[in-house]
């Protein structure tokens, strides 16, 4: 089903592509380096460069630590560049929500031809780097990762469908992958898992959030699930997406591919973020002046929980060695 919306327009499209954007002011003001900075999500990429690092200490093989270093180097900044492409192209969206406005291309501190080069020179010098230092097919996983957050996700499905997180959620989910093929070289079962951990997780992590600042997304028009479906039907969903992320993250322990410390560890917070979920996904009538609490725990769960369980997926693989050193 295709949502009309005023972004998912051609003349929307049109005016994005126009060497004139709206939002670029008559004097712009010279850019720091504090808003190139800004304009990587450093916040968020922190966790996508978190789990990218996990992937390749958790991966079975040894990797000399500049090269490393390197491969981590390249996800940071292919993150960063296809986070400044996202918020070149966001430019007019950004200006009209409370939580983005103060970014510096709304806010008018930076123009947007200087956020477009800035985030092609990252993202070019990021895959060029990793094929180079690393491997041609961890560079295509790169690229292809950097493609799908700035043009797929950004671009295409966020301004058209309410399923734009759900399949868009794969952008971020390449860094785990990326790190391990690092270290083997090749795809497996193990990085193509913690691909689909991330997958799944995406939906509850941005869902909770877009529950409580939904009156932002339907301003600009972006068509968010709790805008389209209603709130009802986002709950339940946030709540089935957790449900299934649960086992999910059991895989790799179920058929050995970690131990008991990953294992019971995804097991517990699985089980805490099923019930943060459970709590958000059962609640139908909201009292008057609710302030959202369980969402914004919900969220910031989110967040938490994948930190824990990626480093918990390293912490096993170094526990493991050392049972395996014991017993030799
Ligand atoms: C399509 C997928 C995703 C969407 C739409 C999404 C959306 C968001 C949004 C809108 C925020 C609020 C950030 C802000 O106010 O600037 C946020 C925060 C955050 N996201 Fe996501 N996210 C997604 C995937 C991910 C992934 C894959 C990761 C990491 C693996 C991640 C990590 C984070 C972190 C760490 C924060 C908190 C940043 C802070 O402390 O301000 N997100 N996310
Ligand atoms: C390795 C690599 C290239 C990874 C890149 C993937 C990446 C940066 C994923 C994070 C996803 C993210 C920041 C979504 C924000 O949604 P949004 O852009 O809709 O949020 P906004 O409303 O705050 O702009």
């Amino acid at each position: 089903m295709r949502f009309h919306f005023a972004y998912g327009s051609s003349a929307f499209i049109a005016r994005k592509m126009s060497a004139a954007p709206a939002t670029t002011p008559a004097f712009p003001l010279a850019a720091d380096w504090r808003d190139f900075f800004a304009l990587t999500k450093p916040r968020v990429i922190t966790l996508v460069i978190f789990t990218g690092l996990c992937g390749l200490l958790a991966a079975p093989g040894h990797i000399h630590p500049v090269l490393a270093f390197t491969a981590i180097l390249c996800i940071a900044v292919g993150a960063g560049g296809s986070a400044a492409l996202n918020q070149w192209w966001e430019a007019d969206i950004d200006a009209g929500m409370k939580r983005t406005r103060k970014r510096p291309l709304p806010d008018g501190r930076m123009d947007r031809t200087s956020a477009r080069d800035f985030g092609i020179a990252l993202s070019a010098g990021a895959v060029i780097t990793m094929g180079l230092a690393i491997g041609w097919l961890d560079a295509a996983i790169l690229a292809i990762s950097i493609v799908y957050y700035s043009w797929v996700y950004t671009i295409w499905l966020k301004p058209r469908t309410p399923q734009n997180i759900v399949i868009g959620g794969g952008a971020g989910a390449f860094p785990p992958m990326i790190g391990w093929i690092a270290v083997t070289g090749h795809i497996t079962l193990m990085p193509v898992l913690l691909f689909l951990i991330i997958f799944m997780w995406t939906p509850p992590h941005f869902w909770a959030l877009a529950l409580f600042v939904q009156t932002d997304y339907a301003k600009v028009g972006i068509p968010m699930m709790p805008v389209v479906a209603g709130e009802r039907s986002t709950r339940r969903q946030i709540l089935i997406y957790a449900a299934l992320l649960l086992p999910l993250t059991l895989v790799p322990w179920w058929l050995g591919k970690t131990g008991p410390v990953y294992g019971l560890s995804a097991l517990v917070l699985g089980l805490i973020f099923l019930g943060l979920s459970a709590v958000v996904g059962l609640r139908t009538s909201l009292p008057e002046g609710d302030r959202m609490k369980p969402e914004k725990q919900l969220f910031g769960y989110s967040i938490l929980y994948l930190f824990i369980l990626f480093a918990m997926l390293v912490v096993d693989r170094f526990a493991m060695q050392g049972f395996s050193a014991l017993g030799s």
